[in-house]
């Protein structure tokens, strides 16, 4: 068992919600389909009526033949039934019509809601669920919730036949109609007992349909990492157990789900032995006539049918509630970073302080703890150090992607968290070592963060980034296709577009985690002269990986976990010994034009 449920636990942020709690809020997507839904019980009735009629009609039929009159009634009750499975066709074609339109509306509300929920979290969140779960939760959750609403829909019109038919019954016999409901609760009882046991295994074969999806998404992200080390073999061992995985908990799932039914349909066989029996003796002794008779088996088989989908709805409606309860969870998920107000920013000067802030990804290990960095407005600086040294922690806390727990972090003298956080970001330009494009052209790219950009604004950021040069290596221009993820461009021509980009967005901060993939000198040229023209007049914080970058700079700041050990230009820091030269001559050295291996070294005081 062991081995089955592993890695199938709730994710962090999942939260039980009380069955009434649920249904409440699924109520709220449906309020505003009210109308369609009222259409919808309309047809059910006149259905489940239609449908009732049928056998009642037929029994009407059988004791008019029993007295020996069948050629007067023969085509007439031909004609009668005809009619009457024409109006149910009829009624319950308008009932699924109006019904797939109500579920289809619900549907795309809450995929709608669970889709901007996903938008809506911090990247915290990102870094602690793999997509795939999340995926998983907005399509197969709200797919499964769907399947729930289609059955609710059917089991409303199949409680109404049940209703009609047990009237029915209890009208031509009271006593035969009694011993029909004497097995009611049995059916129930069992299908009640089955509810929980339904619910877990339901829960589990989510969960690992969620693993298979996250697993799937991380290997097509990094395919061609793994093509690259030849490690098919290691990545489709990690998969065959996370699928075998799904498949023993499916097929658990199938089994359980499978058991109900037999059960069921033995109880109600057994009960319909009895009435045959009992109703049978009447029939032979005089007290029910041939056509109650037959009324009675065809009602029993219209009872039951839907008396052992109720029961078995139970199961599956526990499922839909589970996919719900997961759905909602993620609509749910509280925020970490936390706004205390929502004031305007308006055109921010970029004066970026850090005052005694303390900050950890898991509070028990702080990266930052009583940070202190002032940064003026208009000013660069390079951040270096080792890896792990909190270079991109403080790039994630200005960007406020995360939230920190002790200190204040003062943007132009007022506390990040006053800000209106989607005006602030607007002023944040942010480009990662790869930088992410859309599918779509160059120009689309560029235009991404102001959509309302004219085709000529477009172009001038594109020409202002090393004068336009690097268009002409591609092969429409501004007009090329950059490919998923931006493949079809190069490394520097991404990055060379996510320049324009920033032009484009005209933010007061940049926040810049320079490429480590190094590219052609001309690329490298272009970026560096693009860079000059996207930094002028911004404050920027780059996470230095060029030689080039620190040597221009007005401020290098040396970090080693989490504190700063030395600040200065380069020129003074090289003079000073310390520790940025063991960082140089790690990471810059090389770069330098005039290198040589082996030589470039400069002394550090020890
Ligand atoms: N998402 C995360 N969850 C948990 N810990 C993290 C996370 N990101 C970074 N850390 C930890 O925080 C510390 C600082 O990491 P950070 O990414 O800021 O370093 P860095 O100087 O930018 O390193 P690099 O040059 O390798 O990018 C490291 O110890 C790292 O392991």
């Amino acid at each position: 068992m062991g081995f089955i449920l592993d890695g199938l636990d709730v994710e962090d942020y999942d939260r039980s919600y009380g069955d009434r709690e649920l249904l409440r809020r699924i109520g709220r997507y449906f309020r505003p389909k009210l109308p369609a839904m009222v259409l919808v019980a309309a047809m059910i009735v006149l259905h489940s009526l239609t449908q009732s009629a049928i056998p009642l009609l037929i029994s009407w039929g059988v004791d008019r033949m029993e007295q020996g009159s069948v050629s007067d009634i023969g085509w007439p009750l031909a004609g009668a039934l005809l009619g009457i499975g024409v109006l149910a066709w009829v009624f319950n074609f308008f009932r699924q019509w109006f019904s797939a339109k109500v579920t289809g509306d619900v549907v795309l509300g809450l995929r709608t809601d669970a889709f901007d929920a996903v938008l809506e979290r911090d990247m915290s969140f990102y870094d602690e669920h793999p997509s795939g779960k999340i995926v998983s939760r907005v399509t197969s959750d709200t797919d499964e919730f769907a399947n729930v609403v289609t059955l609710t829909m059917n089991l409303l019109s199949q409680v109404l036949l049940v209703g009609f038919v047990t009237a029915l019954l209890f009208f031509r016999d009271v006593q035969l109609a009694l011993l029909t409901m004497a097995v009611t609760p049995i059916v129930m009882g069992t299908a009640l007992a089955f509810r929980r046991v339904a619910r877990r295994t339901t829960q589990h074969a989510q969960r690992s349909l969620a693993r298979v999806n996250a697993n799937l998404q991380e290997t097509m992200g990094g395919i061609s990492v793994a093509k690259n080390f030849r490690q098919e073999a290691t990545v489709y061992s990690e998969f065959r157990p996370i699928n075998r995985q799904n498949y023993a908990v499916t097929l658990r799932q199938g089994f359980v789900f499978s058991g109900i039914f037999p059960v069921l349909f033995l109880v109600a066989g057994l009960a319909t032995v009895v009435l045959v029996q009992v109703g049978g003796s009447s029939v032979l002794g005089g007290r029910l006539s041939a056509g109650d008779w037959y009324l009675f088996l065809q009602a029993v088989g219209l009872f039951w049918l839907p008396l052992t989908s109720i029961a078995a709805f139970w199961s599956q409606f526990q499922q839909g509630l589970a996919a719900s309860e997961r759905v909602f969870a993620l609509i749910d998920a509280s925020p970490r970073v936390v706004q205390e107000d929502a004031q305007p920013v308006g055109r921010l000067a970029g004066r970026i302080e850090f005052r005694d802030l303390t900050f950890g990804y898991e509070p028990a290990h702080p990266v930052l703890t009583r940070f202190n960095l002032t940064i003026e407005a208009g000013e660069s600086v390079a951040l270096v150090g080792h890896t792990g040294a909190g270079k991109s922690t403080l790039s994630k806390l200005i960007t406020r992607f995360y939230e920190y727990s002790g200190g204040q972090l003062l943007i132009d003298g007022r506390d990040i968290r006053s800000f209106d956080l989607r005006e602030y970001r607007r002023q944040i330009g942010a480009v990662p070592q790869q930088p992410f494009l859309f599918s779509g052209t160059v120009a689309d790219n560029i235009r991404y963060p102001r959509p309302d950009a004219s085709d000529e604004e477009v172009r001038l950021a594109a020409m202002r980034v090393a004068g336009g040069d690097w268009l002409e290596a591609l092969p429409d221009g501004l007009g090329t296709d950059v490919g998923e993820h931006g493949r079809a461009l190069s490394m520097g021509q991404r990055q060379l577009v996510a320049l324009a980009r920033l032009l484009v967005q005209d933010p007061a901060i940049v926040v810049l985690d320079e490429a480590t993939a190094s590219v052609d000198p001309l690329t490298e040229a272009q970026i560096s002269e693009g860079l000059d023209v996207v930094l002028a007049g911004r404050t920027s914080i780059v996470i230095a990986h060029r030689l080039s970058t620190i040597e221009h700079v007005d401020r290098i700041i040396v970090l080693d976990h989490g504190r700063i050990i030395e600040e200065g230009d380069h020129a003074a820091l090289l003079k000073a010994g310390g520790r940025y030269c063991e960082v140089y001559n790690t990471y810059f050295r090389h770069q330098s034009p005039d290198y040589q291996p082996g030589t470039g070294f400069v002394p550090v005081a020890k």
